[in-house]
């Protein structure tokens, strides 16, 4: 996966998914006739409910039938406004102290006063379902020995559900948190870390990119990686949620999401710059670069060593990163400026937040993907302009063209306040939250995360003790790598000084010098300091 772009990336994800759940809904049980289940349940179930009620998720299945799911069956308001299907109440599924936590926060959607809540026909999250619903409360040893979670899910997904016209998102659910970037600095742990939460649901996968790269597809095509509702609220669930890093970078994103009518919590990850760069150089250039020069590329001899590769056939650490400084100080002190208002001034969510800046003496905004780097090659030697020289003297050395647009970044990508200021512009202030990824070891900050999106308190420190996510060589978002293994095979974790990154000590101040302002300005608009 890691040489691909991320549309192939996604393109491959998908299609192991569609497998996985044809797998995964070939074991679950075949439905027995209600009126069997219905009437045993009654002789059986009856008097052990009375016993065990209190114990959540235990006892034989409840179904509820059609008319229990209209609004006329709903309970009554709780004194947060909050309005169930009773029986979920009954059962002590959900509980109403669930709908705000110790720092009287309310997860998303579950808040009663807002607009967004009166006029959604929803429960929390999740569209109500257009047919009669099968409830079946997991206890079944056997469903939840055939998943890796504590709990089976239901996805509505098919191959309708992948066609434009497919709108509908009833039975789906709306994501409460997207993890937005940035890229290697420990979304995948987080991802990991935060669907440990009792009350938070996984989606079909981590990254679903869909306001990258498929808002061409109606939003139910979207809705359709999370829960349905049927799971989400048998789950007592509060929230389910999805961490996209190609989301960060790009300001079209931010008003794609602001216009599809959710409002999730949006996270991002700041890394010790140096530390995400270095991440970044192996994981985005060096290892799929290997991987297509060993699968054989031009004239390039074939079974030789990664050290004989990498000192003939690829660009060092120190190369890419000078060009890429030299082509982010003509850009962003330069040129970027007028090319990024040229671009987006005209559009009315933006023309405020320039004239505010200019107005205030505010450093300016600046599209640093799409104005400071391009996004087509130069010609057949040139990849990007920023490495012109490079490419025109070492024209041996490899730079795989599909990879070019994360490897012409690794330092923009680390300078987190630039895409984040376009965020700030459409995004309320209480939905942004950032970590610094060094904190995410740490059970008490991400108890304090939690707490923001509105969860109920929950102890992480057996989550994260279990290892990280997405490591070096460990490559796969879903892979855990343990606590000893990272110490023993990174060079580059929090705490160490990253001396051992190969970088002149020149290249390495002159890069400080350089990342020092964003990074203070990134703090001033957090309203929080990371370590670096
Ligand atoms: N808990 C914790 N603390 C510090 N660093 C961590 C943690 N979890 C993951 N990581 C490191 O983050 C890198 C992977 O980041 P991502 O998962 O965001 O990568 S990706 O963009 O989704 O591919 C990857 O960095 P490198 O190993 O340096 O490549 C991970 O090791």
């Amino acid at each position: 996966m890691q040489s691909m772009d991320i549309d192939s990336e996604i393109d491959e994800v998908y299609s192991t998914v569609d497998q996985s759940q044809r797998q995964s809904s070939g074991k679950r049980r075949r439905r027995r006739p209600r009126w069997i289940t219905t009437f045993a349940g009654a002789l059986v179930a009856v008097p052990l409910w009375v016993v065990i009620r209190p114990l959540k998720n235990w006892g034989s299945p409840v179904y509820i039938e059609e008319e229990e799911l209209t609004l006329e069956s709903e309970g009554s308001p709780s004194s947060h406004g909050i309005v169930l299907p009773q029986i979920l109440m009954d059962e002590g599924i959900y509980d109403p102290a669930d709908f705000t936590n110790a720092i009287d926060v309310a997860p998303p959607y579950w808040n009663a006063t807002t607009p967004l809540f009166k006029h959604s026909k929803a429960w929390g999250p999740c569209f109500k379902p257009e047919e009669t619903m099968y409830w079946e409360f997991h206890s079944d040893d056997e469903a939840i020995a055939n998943t890796t979670l504590n709990v089976p899910l239901d996805y509505r997904r098919d191959e309708e559900s992948k066609t434009r016209n497919w709108q509908n998102a009833a039975g789906l659910c709306r994501p409460g948190f997207l993890i937005l970037g940035a890229g290697k600095c420990g979304t995948s742990s987080l991802y990991h870390y935060l669907v440990d939460h009792p009350k938070v649901l996984p989606a079909i996968e981590k990254q679903i990119h869909y306001f990258r790269y498929h808002t061409d597809k109606p939003v139910g095509w979207y809705y359709s990686w999370f829960p349905t509702t049927k799971t989400f609220l048998e789950n007592g669930a509060l929230m389910t949620g999805e961490a996209s890093p190609g989301y960060l970078p790009y300001p079209q994103v931010v008003r794609e999401i602001a216009m599809t009518g959710i409002e999730p919590k949006l996270i991002t990850l700041g890394r010790k710059p140096i530390d995400r760069i270095w991440s970044s150089y192996k994981y985005n250039y060096v290892t799929p670069a290997l991987d297509k020069i060993r699968s054989g590329h031009g004239a390039i001899p074939l079974n030789k060593s990664d050290d004989f590769y990498k000192e003939h056939f690829l660009f060092s650490l120190e190369e890419l990163v000078r060009a890429e400084l030299d082509q982010l100080n003509r850009c962003l002190y330069g040129f970027g400026i007028s090319k990024t208002r040229d671009m987006w001034y005209h559009r009315h969510w933006t023309r405020k937040e320039f004239d505010y800046r200019e107005k205030n003496g505010l450093p300016p905004l600046i599209d640093l993907d799409e104005v400071c780097y391009g996004t087509k090659p130069v010609n057949k030697t040139v990849t990007r302009i920023q490495w012109a020289s490079l490419q025109m003297q070492n024209p041996q050395k490899y730079i795989p063209p599909k990879q070019a647009f994360l490897i012409q970044a690794l330092v923009g990508r680390s300078l987190y306040v630039l895409p984040l200021e376009w965020w700030y512009i459409l995004i309320h202030r209480e939905d942004m939250l950032f970590v610094c990824t060094e904190e995410i070891n740490n059970a008490t900050a991400l108890l304090h995360l939690s707490r923001q999106l509105g969860l109920p308190d929950y102890d992480f420190e057996p989550v994260i003790a279990q290892g990280a996510y997405n490591v070096g060589g460990h490559r796969g978002y879903d892979t855990a790598t343990s606590w000893n293994e990272v110490r023993n095979e990174t060079d580059n974790y929090s705490g160490d000084d990253g001396d051992e990154i190969p970088l002149s000590v020149e290249l390495r101040q002159e890069l400080d010098e350089f990342l020092k302002p964003f990074n203070e300005r990134l703090f001033n608009l957090v309203g929080k300091r990371c370590d670096w």
